[in-house]
């Protein structure tokens, strides 16, 4: 038997950040006696990824109670002479079977099934195109690249549902936190005061093929179903556990207190408690649960003799009866294997593992649309939304005049110009993309002969167009084609497809 948790964790926020893409550079290529050389700056990496994978061999959210920040590589850099920057490592984070994945507003994001299952946490940013890339025939030599984007970077919790699968009832000093110790490697605070165990302990115990989890609560009390000493957090435990077992301390020189009545006042308590996650989850309630009795402290010769007087009466409901002692060592190994039957018979009903049911955020949309509207706090302003305007901001490293140059062809190209005088923004105009505000100045035949055609008509600004749009078409063919050789290779340079 072994096992390796003290403590019992079944709820734990975490913070993920995928790593950042690298920008791209901007570089010119240089040889002895050939000063103008083509551009040949190469693409930042993209970030890594965090992402959670269920694991069959993890059975708790302990690690993240320990480690909750957890940080995916950044994408480098990419160089001169055409070199792409390497890619950021992905961050893979073993979970537990069962894990649902939640916002700290409480909305699910996915409930993590299946062995493998894999839930993206956070997506690594992309990396910037080098001005390689950026080249085109109208723009053979761009002194400019684009900047990696951030990584995304979140809290997020982790919920376990089922938590334990066996969990231990017991007053306080039964014997609860002894028992798991003998039973696992956990090694619980045990003393001989009651409420010893103040939060709940969670042993791994391996009997035979089965591994189970055993959870060791706060001992429980009268009025516990009421909030008396540890009483409702206990509750929220145990109605995770799949098998409940009585812990019942046979030496005890408390006046009122036998085993009979003690088993008696504890199941009287689970009966007055309504379980939350059963209003929730539905699931079985605490009722027909599974139940084992250990009749401890058989070391002590007067708690043999009661537990030998009070066996059959427990036997008689229908509970197998353990008379162990986690002193002496005596009858552990029948207890353990007892506890891997029921929990192997719970397991043998459960209705199989579902198909990965994983809700994908919705922010990961890029339907390459966008909305224009009046900023309803400034006047003659606007607000530009959408998954591409919003991106190339960040690309863009307003530094650079050709860079922003380049941006607004990219706007323009995608019509937001155009949308933006048809909706009366003027030159002037604050128009806000993301996380910056500009001074609009139509620079573009698009955006120009949206005003003109506002206006009335201007057929010949149109004809323009239409002509520019198939030349950008070829060009952009040759483009692509150019990259995809380089491999690694970022995302597309320009989307003039809405064309
Ligand atoms: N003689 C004898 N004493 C035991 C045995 N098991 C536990 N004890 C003693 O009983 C006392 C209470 O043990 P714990 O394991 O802390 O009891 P608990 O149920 O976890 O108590 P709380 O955490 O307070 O609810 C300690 O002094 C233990 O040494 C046993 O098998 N025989
Ligand atoms: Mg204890």
């Amino acid at each position: 038997m072994e096992a390796f948790v003290s403590r019992f964790v079944d709820r734990v926020t975490i913070h993920v950040a995928a790593g950042d893409g690298g920008n791209g550079c901007a570089s010119v290529h240089r040889e002895k006696f050939k000063p103008l050389g083509g551009p040949d700056g190469g693409n930042g990496g993209r970030g890594g990824d965090v992402r959670l994978v269920v694991d069959p061999g993890v059975h708790t959210l302990l690690d993240f109670h320990y480690r909750p920040n957890a940080r995916a590589s950044n994408g480098k850099p990419g160089r001169g002479s055409l070199r792409n920057g390497a890619i950021g490592e992905d961050l893979e984070l073993a979970v537990p079977e069962g894990t649902v994945v939640l916002t700290p507003d409480g909305e699910v994001l996915a409930d993590l099934v299946g062995a493998g299952t894999t839930f993206v946490a956070a997506h690594g940013g992309r990396g910037g195109l080098g001005n390689a890339a950026l080249a085109s025939k109208a723009r053979k030599a761009p002194g400019f690249a684009l900047l990696g984007e951030p990584g995304d970077e979140l809290d997020l919790v982790l919920e376990l549902k089922s938590v334990a699968d066996v969990g231990l009832l017991g007053f306080p000093s039964a014997g609860k936190s002894s028992l798991i110790s003998v039973l696992s490697a956990a090694r619980p605070k045990i003393a001989d005061y009651p409420f010893t165990t103040l939060a709940p302990n969670l042993g791994v115990v391996t009997a035979g093929e089965t591994v189970f989890t055993v959870a060791d609560v706060p001992g429980l009390i009268p009025g516990a179903s009421e909030g008396r000493g540890l009483g409702l957090d206990f509750l929220r435990h145990i109605e995770r556990c799949a098998v409940l077992v009585h812990v019942v301390d046979c030496a005890t020189l408390e006046p009122g207190r036998d085993p009979l009545s003690d088993v008696d006042a504890l199941e009287a308590e689970l009966a007055q408690y309504t379980p939350a996650l059963q209003a929730e989850h539905g699931g079985p309630d605490l009722a027909s649960r599974p139940r084992l009795v250990v009749l401890n402290k058989v070391d002590v010769p007067e708690a043999r003799e009661l537990a030998d007087l009070v066996r059959p009466d427990l036997q008689e409901r229908g509970w197998p009866v353990f008379e162990v002692s986690t002193a002496s060592r005596e009858g552990l190994r029948e207890l353990g294997y007892a506890m891997a039957a029921e929990v192997e018979r719970y397991r043998a009903q459960l209705p199989p593992p579902e198909p990965a049911r994983v809700v994908v955020r919705p922010t990961a949309v890029d339907d390459g649309g966008f909305t224009v509207e009046p900023d309803p706090q400034v006047e003659d302003a606007f607000v530009v939304r959408g998954e591409k305007p919003e991106r190339w901001v960040r690309q863009t490293n307003f530094d650079n005049d050709e860079a922003v140059g380049f941006l607004a062809d990219r706007l323009a190209k995608l019509g937001v110009e155009e949308e933006l005088a048809k909706q009366g923004a003027q030159p002037g105009s604050q128009v806000t993309i993301g996380s910056m505000t500009f001074d609009w100045e139509p620079s573009t035949p698009a955006g120009v002969a949206a005003v003109m055609g506002r206006r009335g008509t201007d057929m010949r600004l149109e004809h323009n167009d239409r002509t520019s749009a198939s030349d950008r078409k070829a060009a952009r063919r040759a483009r692509r084609t150019s990259l995809d050789e380089q491999g690694g290779y970022v995302e597309e340079v320009d989307e003039e497809d809405e064309e």
